[in-house]
């Protein structure tokens, strides 16, 4: 049953996109504009309109499904990721990609849809307009997807996106719960690094010199993402070129 993985708001619960404080956020009705926030890394606040972000989330309730669902990440020294996570395209688990969920049930993964690439050449496009170093009218061939679910309690670590062979910029796409992204450097995990706020429908964009930069969610918002969306917890969608 499509909903069944990824949650739903409840029937009866109370609003929250606007509850909390009593009014509607100004950055929500009006989102700022391109940010570069590390040389090569660039936030587009409220890239996806309202239809483009229910057309995110039905997709990704579609892929959420099995076969090749939504799944637990085990980590190879024991533990897993508290986010969970399913792939298109390619098959991610720690560390590498291969055609079918080599460590679970051996499924081959869904495909990647054109039209994802299509949304993710027209970020970088976007993001190159205030970036140095993402070359505008380069067109990377994207043909991988990891879609990330956090639950409230869900966070993911200062890591590198590094298993890819193509140094194409990486665009993600947030859906649901704001959550704090924080943006480093390319030397290690630590300071120096920026904390973004990501909300509902914001682009982000890491290319150029800030492919490599560590990166991670510390925190979400459970419960400020926008009503209307009905999604319970956050969804980020990285896409990639392998
Ligand atoms: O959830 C996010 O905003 C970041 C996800 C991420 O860094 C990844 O999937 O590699
Ligand atoms: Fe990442």
């Amino acid at each position: 049953m499509p909903g069944a993985i990824i949650p739903s708001y409840r029937p009866g619960r109370p609003p929250s996109g606007t509850g909390d404080h009593g009014v509607v956020s100004t950055d929500e009705l009006f989102p700022a504009p391109p940010a570069q926030i590390a040389p090569g890394a660039v936030h587009l606040p409220g890239w996806l309109d309202a239809a483009a972000q229910r057309e995110l989330l039905r997709a990704a309730r579609e892929w959420a499904l099995p076969p090749a669902g939504l799944r637990t990440v085990r980590m190879p020294r024991g533990g897993e990721m508290s986010v969970r996570q399913l792939s298109l395209g390619r098959h991610w688990f720690p560390y590498g990609y291969a055609p079918t969920v080599v460590d679970g049930g051996g499924e081959p993964v869904k495909p990647f849809p054109e039209w994802l690439g299509e949304w993710a050449r027209a970020a970088v496009r976007d993001a190159a307009a205030v970036a140095d170093g993402l070359v505008p009218g380069e067109a990377p061939a994207y043909d991988i997807a990891l879609v990330n679910f956090y639950d409230a309690a869900a966070r993911m670590g200062m890591h590198r996106d590094s298993d890819e062979r193509s140094q194409a910029p990486v665009v993600s796409f947030s859906l649901g719960d704001s959550c704090v992204f924080r943006f480093g450097n390319t030397h290690a995990r630590g300071r120096p690094w920026s904390d973004t706020v990501l909300r509902s429908g914001d682009a982000f964009v890491f290319g150029g010199p800030g492919r490599m930069a560590y990166h991670g969610v510390p925190r979400t918002e459970p419960g400020s993402g926008p009503e209307w969306l009905g999604l319970r917890g956050r969804i980020n969608v990285t896409v990639r070129e392998f």
